[in-house]
């Protein structure tokens, strides 16, 4: 089911776009679905009994700690893995890709943390990386240099993204810029659904803001967005569905309607079971852990709650600052 990822044709008027099922307040078609999958490898259950579906229009996060699954179901969705039980399904059809390129030609497609750009190439030769537009036949087919240039400048300045030189070396760019070209080319070559494997992990606080803004962008094209994070905030400020990975099984599956950002940190947090150590620190008992260089385990708890609490308010509220910040050029690298 080989085929060459095909353009899409861009729209003249984005302006003129009909308003996302979102915006009409309907509930998105599901352009993928899983019922009941999981993944075993040998003994070890990474996955099991996953339900969940992806609209067109929506952004769709994953959440969960380390271990919980996270990589496992993308790697499933994104045509990596097989499942070992349940169903996937694409536009209604049961799917069973044995490969990432078969996927990408349903339109699914993945933007991993490592972004598999050439740091030393151009910034319009890595926008049609492993796609690249050729002339001629046989031994003279040459690469359309002129072209390629100028459509990545297009649609990066469609995106809202105005780099100063499309020849420089991507290496060049921040880490922000080069995930916003990263999502502006799965756009490009007629992505549906795009899946973002921790885009704002490496990132500073202003530059996760940026790649806030285009995943708002990409959904309001249309796209299904999966946006794959530890971090509650960042998922809140685009989220329009909640699902939170616990050791392989949904612990929770919500839209935005019946949630909080108080919840979803909760829950990431560990919920019930932080619920009952909060509890038993207030009554002053301390956990059965060992005490580390005559601090007691009871401090210990309480202070790393109060610290990650301060760290995350304080990120929160500049990640929303960068992300409401106008839309127009990137962000310069000192900036990352
Ligand atoms: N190829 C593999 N072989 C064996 N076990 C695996 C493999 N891939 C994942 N696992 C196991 O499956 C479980 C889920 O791992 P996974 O990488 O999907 O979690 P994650 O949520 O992505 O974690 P992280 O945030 O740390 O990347 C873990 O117990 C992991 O050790």
């Amino acid at each position: 089911m080989t085929k060459t990822a095909e353009p899409t044709d861009p729209d003249p008027d984005p302006g003129a776009a009909a308003p996302s099922p979102r915006h009409r307040g309907e509930a998105p078609a599901p352009v993928l679905q899983l019922k009941g999958v999981g993944k075993t490898f040998g003994n070890i259950k990474a996955l099991s009994g996953i339900d969940l579906k992806v609209g067109a229009g929506e952004v769709t996060c994953i959440l969960g700690d380390n271990g919980a699954g996270k990589s496992t179901l993308i790697k499933i969705i994104a045509g990596l893995h097989a499942p070992t039980s349940g169903e996937y399904l694409v536009d209604g059809e049961p799917v069973h890709f044995s490969s990432p390129r078969e996927a990408l030609d349903r339109g699914i497609a993945t933007v991993y943390q490592d972004l598999a750009m050439v740091t030393l190439m151009p910034v319009w030769r890595n926008f049609f990386l492993g796609s690249e537009l050729r002339t001629g036949f046989g031994p003279f087919r040459m690469l359309e240099v002129d072209k390629m240039r100028r459509i990545a400048d297009e649609e990066l300045k469609k995106m809202g993204i105005d780099l100063p030189d499309i020849d420089a070396p991507i290496s060049n760019l921040s880490g922000g810029q080069k995930q916003v070209v990263a999502i502006a080319r799965a756009v490009y070559f007629g992505a549906r659904v795009l899946i973002l494997d921790e885009p704002t992990a490496a990132l500073g606080v202003k530059q996760s803001g940026v790649v806030l803004k285009y995943i708002n962008a990409a959904r309001d094209a249309g796209l299904g967005v999966i946006f794959i994070t530890h971090n509650p905030h960042h998922a809140f400020m685009v989220g329009d569905h909640f699902a939170v990975l616990k050791l392989g099984r949904m612990e929770l599956d919500a839209p935005r309607s019946e949630l909080t950002l108080d919840d979803l940190t909760h829950h990431m947090a560990g919920g019930a079971e932080l619920d009952a150590l909060q509890h038993e620190l207030k009554r002053g008992a301390a956990p059965e852990v060992a005490p580390l260089h005559g601090v007691s385990a009871g401090e210990i708890g309480g202070m790393s709650a109060d610290v990650t609490a301060a760290i995350d308010a304080a990120e929160a509220v500049a990640a929303e600052e960068a992300w409401s910040a106008p839309a127009g050029r990137a962000e310069p690298r000192s900036g990352d």
